[in-house]
This record gives structure tokens, sequence and C-alpha cells, in this order.
């Protein structure tokens, strides 16, 4: 470090002789509650705390108190802190799509990181897209910022059973479908799995999007997997707290940190860890908003070959807290660093490299975190298929089980392929009210697709590709067909389905073309999916189509529709990465009297 400190950025508001009435006002209303002018005039770095958690955000809702254990590292490590909200984003309330949402919350925390008198911040996360829409912030305006995750719920349990969340669902709605279950029971079985303060205990979106954090090197080491009620939570917090101030001396932006070489080892790490399907669309769009070139072919080019490490549902068995026992992400990372998997020379916010963090951890629970010679599963990662149903969709691919891949993929002479007759749905409304209708004669020869769920047709994009099949067919035992949508799915469902369609269905992807009764052909060597259809009829299909009329229901849906792109390149809206280095490239904004 320099022995004369950097001017902070919060001395333009707060200290500045060139405009003295600015600078008294600026003041006084910080001080109206409390602050004094020696916290706010003696080159203490201001430290914003993004807070998410609220009571319509109950994944993230104990940030409300682990921000004072925040509050308590900045404070010991000279700094001031002061906590301000964020939009919410809850992805199990929020209606149409939380996804709706996450380029919401990122636009308002750019203006806010960059609008007012903030060295450093401390990006609290938890559900799904609190991760991405705080990462992408950060990124635009390139503060020091650290991620705090808020970590998942303790484990389930339901009359014996672990029930994880979001698994269960799909488990206990099975289970109701073939009258094996009450509606209480069904109730119960699912609340169960929810038994404490904290995000999805699976592997879902938000235990993956927060591995991803600290992946990207944006989190303390060891971060992501603590769960939220264990006292290593509240610890890590106070530690957060401090080292942020520590970033603001240093100059530790994220633009330092968020390398290609970062975002190479997310993916990889994604593998490993059996990551939710949604991972993809939310780090390109992180990589998009700090500069970093990322395909979705990348996904499979640089993730598919790497093996399933932890036994984690929806692609394997345990939940967070045995994970985390086990050692969580550095376990993991360690073994990626000691097969060369991994680029260890990449930064995190500690100052230090993966490598120097996490090299030496292994995994206490041989079966909870596998090694590189006893995987749970080889070639792990997201396959990318392409073809003239979509140019890129995904599978993930640790969670096709033995008996899809007999009933599906092991056709002798055809293996990895399959083909089946389409039933399209144009909705998740319109599934649920035909999926039973006997006259669409569903076997298990059929494929079901779903579309107008992505970023623009719904808007936002829905988690509903995962579908069950017909009641009938899963009482005799067929429980699951073969899915394609334009749609998510959640990252805690196991459900091999091909989703996240680009281009979508409603702003005329391939998947529009399609009719009830094609049959579609799924080659996963090649990576293809296609229409079994010759060109002149699909040309002939394209000149007939008609785009749907979208109703925008709020000005924010409106906007949303005109900006945002698709979910192979992040669905981020599309004016925003040209915003980058914020901070640095425009100084502080003008005064504002
Ligand atoms: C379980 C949810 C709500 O679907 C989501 O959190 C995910 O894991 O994708």
């Amino acid at each position: 470090m320099s022995s004369t400190p950097k001017r902070l950025r919060s001395t333009q508001w707060f200290d500045n002789p060139d405009n003295p009435g600015m600078t008294a006002l600026y003041l006084e209303r910080y001080l109206n509650y409390g602050l004094t002018r020696e916290e706010l005039q003696s080159g203490k770095p201001i430290i914003g705390i993004a807070q998410t958690g609220s009571d319509l955000s109950p994944c993230n809702r104990h940030h409300l108190e682990l921000a004072k254990r925040v509050s308590d590292g900045i404070r010991a490590a000279g700094g001031v802190p002061i906590e301000f909200p964020v939009h919410p984003i809850q992805e199990t309330g929020k209606r149409p799509t939380a996804a709706l949402d996450r380029n919401l919350a990122y636009l308002g925390l750019v203006e806010v990181l960059y609008g007012y008198p903030l060295d450093g911040v401390v990006l609290t996360t938890g559900c799904d897209k609190t991760t991405p829409a705080m990462l992408m912030g950060a990124a635009t305006v390139d503060l020091p910022s650290i991620v705090l995750s808020g970590g998942p719920m303790l484990d389930g349990h339901f009359e014996g059973e672990l029930v994880g969340s979001g698994t269960v669902v799909w488990e206990a709605r099975r289970r109701l479908a073939a009258g094996q279950l009450d509606y209480d029971k069904f109730i119960d079985m699912v609340a169960g799995s929810a038994p404490s303060v904290g995000h999805c205990n699976t592997m879902g979106t938000a235990s993956s999007m927060n591995a991803m954090a600290e992946a990207l090197g944006m989190s303390l080491p060891g971060c992501a997997a603590i769960p939220g009620p264990y006292r290593e939570r509240a610890q890590i917090a106070y530690e957060t707290g401090k080292r942020i101030v520590a970033m603001v001396h240093e100059d530790l932006r994220p633009s330092k940190i968020l390398t290609r070489k970062a975002f190479e080892n997310a993916i990889v790490c994604a593998s490993a860890i059996g990551a939710s399907t949604n991972c993809p669309p939310h780090v390109i769009a992180i990589a998009r908003h700090i500069g970093v070139e990322l395909d979705i072919k990348d996904w499979d080019r640089i993730g598919y070959e790497i093996p399933l490490l932890v036994n984690m549902m929806p692609a394997g068995k345990y939940l967070g807290e045995s994970y985390y026992r086990a050692g969580g992400l550095p376990a993991v990372i360690g073994e990626l660093i000691r097969q060369g998997k991994f680029h260890a020379d990449a930064l995190t916010v500690s100052g230090r490299s993966m490598g120097e963090e996490n090299a030496g951890k292994r995994s206490i629970d041989a079966d909870v975190i596998r090694s590189f010679d006893d995987p749970l599963a080889e070639h792990a990662g997201f396959a990318v298929l392409s073809g003239n149903l979509f140019s890129s969709a995904i599978m993930k691919t640790s969670v096709i089980s033995e008996e899809f891949r007999d009933r599906y993929m092991r056709r002798p002479g055809d293996e990895d392929a399959f083909e089946g007759r389409a039933i399209v749905f144009e909705g998740p409304e319109d599934y649920h009210h035909r999926i039973n209708d006997p006259t669409l004669n569903i076997d298990e020869n059929c494929i079901l697709v779903i579309r107008n769920c992505g970023p623009i047709g719904y808007p936002g994009s829905a988690e509903v590709v995962n579908m069950l099949p017909p009641d009938a067919l899963v009482r005799q035992g067929v429980n699951q067909l073969p899915c394609i949508g334009d749609g998510r799915q959640s990252g805690t469902s196991g459900s091999p389905s091909i989703l996240n369609a680009s281009p979508e269905s409603a702003v005329g992807g391939g998947l529009a073309l399609l009719k009830t009764g094609d049959v579609i052909r799924v080659d996963l060597k090649d990576r293809s999916a296609n229409i079994l259809i010759d060109e002149a009829d699909l040309a002939a299909r394209r000149a007939a189509l008609t785009l749907p009329d979208l109703v925008n229901q709020t000005p924010w849906q409106e906007i949303h529709r005109r900006f945002t792109g698709q979910l192979e390149t992040g669905a981020v809206l599309e004016n925003a990465p040209q915003y980058q280095r914020v901070a640095e490239r425009f100084g502080v904004p003008r005064d504002n009297h």
C-alpha cells in the first residue's frame, strides 16, 4: 500500500472544500440520525451493505440480522457502514416470475452504487437471482465489492425421510398424482423441507449461484456452503465486513477478479457440484457486464467432461448440512486444483489466489464430496444442443437417471439419441388443463414441449419445463418423459429436460413452428435436436407464422420486453453491457443542487 492514502470517492460528497455549500447539504442529513462529522470526514471508507432481505424475501431475510455482524466488521476495520434496501427478488413469491426482476434489481443497484457516497459494498445474496443481480450491478459500477451469502436452510425431514427444498415438491407432486398422498399431507411434506432461515438446502439455483460467486472469487473462501443458522455464518459476516474495508484501501475491484479465468473456474465448478440449469444464463450475464466473452457453448466445451463430485439433491442424495460438514466448496475446488482443472492463480476477494486459499482443502466425507477416482457420474456438465428447434438449449446431464437412459438412450445402434412424438403446450396453464386429456394419447414415446415461456414471452422466463407425465402414466411407473421448452426449470428438479431454448418461441424461434404430432429427434452425440421435417415444409410453416400479441401488465414489463435478450446470452438488458467500469470512467456524478 502507498504511504499517501488514496482520496476516497465518498469525500467528494462529505469533505469537498471546492464546494462547501454542497458538502454541508450532503453531510447534514446523514448526521441527522446520529452519524458524526468525525465518522464522515476523517477518511474512513463508507461501505454500503446492499440489503436483499425483507419480509417479502424469506430466503434472504436473516441478512437483516447478519448485517449487524457485517457492520461490526466494517467498524472494527475502520469503516462506516451504511445499509440500504435492494428491490426484493423472491423466486417462490414473485409473479409472473422473479426472472423479470433480476434486471430491475440490477438497475436499481447500479444507480445506488454510482449515485451515493459509497467507497465499497457488501452484496448480500441468497435466493436465486439476488446473486446475479448483485454481481451484475457490482460489475457495471466496479467499486470494491464482496459477496456475503445467507446460506442454505438446515436439512429438511418428513416422516423419517430427508426432504430437500424444491426437489421434494416434484416428488410429492408425483405421489399426489399417483394417489399416494392427500392434499394436507402433500403440503406438510413440502413444508418439512423448509425448517429454518436460509435459502434452498438442495443444490438448487440458490446454492449453485452462491457457489458460482465463490468460484468466481467474489466471496470469502468457504462462504457459500455455511448453513444460514450456523454460528459460522454470522462469523463470516463479520469477516466479510472487515475485509471490504481493506479491499477499498487496496482498490481491489471486481474487474481485477472477474477475469476469463474466473469464469472458466465457475463453469468447471458448476459441473462438479451438479449445479442448476439457471447458472449458464446468470453467469453469462455477469460476464457480459464485466466485459468478459463467455459463450453458451463454453459450458459444454469446458464443463462437459468434468465429473459430478457433490452428492447433493437433485443429482445426489444429501443436503446442505452434510455438504458443509464434508468441506463445502473449498474441498471441491481443492480436488479440481489437484486434477489440474481449475485456474489456481485466479484472484479472490481475500487478496489471495484460489490456490493459496483452497489447494490444501480436502473432503472429510468421501461419500458426500467425492474424488475424481470415485465420482457420482463421469462427464457431468451441461450439453449444449442446437438444430432447427433452437440455436441453443441446455441439458443437465448429471440428472439423467439410469431409468431414463435405459428407456430412451440405450437403443442398440442409436445410443445417446431418442425420438418421440411431440405434444405441444402453449404455456403452463395449457399444460395443466390438457395433460390428462386422453385424446392426446400420451405414451412413453412422447416428448412434452412447452413454449411461450421465455424472457419475452412470459415475461421473464418461467420455471416450467420439468413437466410431470399424465397421472395415468405416473401410476404405471413412468415418472419422466423427455421435456423441451423455451422456459427454465427449477434448479432443484431432477428432470433431464432440454431447456432455456433460444431464441424463444414468442420471438419466432424454431419451437414456434412445431406442431403436436411432429417427430423430434435428439442426439446427444452430435448435440442436435430437430423436428424431422423437410426444409420446404419448415419454410412454409415459417412463412405462415404469426407472433403472439404480448400484453404488458406493468410499465416495467414493457421496458423489459423492449430491452431484454435471450437466455443463451444471459437475458440481460442489451443496452447495459456497454456501461463498464462506470465509477472509474465517469468519476462521481454531478452535484445535485
Ligand atoms: C426451488 C426454486 C424456487 O425453483 C429455485 O430456487 C431453484 O432452485 O431454481
